[in-house]
């Protein structure tokens, strides 16, 4: 079966994200915590630069978690028993995501870190 034009194309890699983010718990957390990220950039006034790097970032870990899906599913379709290499198929699969997302909390530290500091400083003197 072959999507017949763009708007098929469109359509069915959306319901891929839609049912991810229904399926996997993990997903619903990258979501949550990317709009956190675009909103708090926002209120902290990130420049441009460092909007697109934080935009790739969360990029990088729903896109690593987009694949992980698909690689599980296409192990559960292939193998329905326990299998120790669909084990290491799915393990190595997840620790994609786990890096990935390790590394964009150090990115968002490193690039929000100090103007968070520095915002939540300036509150506290209010009070
Ligand atoms: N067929 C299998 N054979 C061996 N181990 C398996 C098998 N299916 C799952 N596992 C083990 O169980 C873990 C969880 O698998 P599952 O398919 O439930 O993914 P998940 O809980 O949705 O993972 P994630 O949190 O990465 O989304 C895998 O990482 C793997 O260690």
């Amino acid at each position: 079966m072959k999507n017949r034009n763009l708007y098929e194309s469109f359509k069915t890699a959306s319901q891929g994200i839609w049912y991810t983010l229904v399926k996997e718990r993990n997903m619903k957390i990258h979501f949550a915590a990317a709009a956190g990220v675009i909103l708090l950039s926002l209120w902290l006034g990130a420049s441009r630069i460092e909007l697109t790097v934080l935009c790739l970032t969360i990029a990088m870990v729903i896109c690593f978690e987009l694949i992980n899906t698909a690689m599980e599913v296409m192990v559960d379709i292939i193998v329905d028993v326990y299998h120790p290499k669909a084990k290491i198929i799915k393990d190595v699969s997840a620790g994609a995501v786990l890096v990935s997302a390790f590394f964009s909390v150090a990115i968002g530290w490193i690039i929000l870190g100090d103007k968070l500091i520095n915002r939540l400083i300036i509150l506290l003197k209010y009070f």
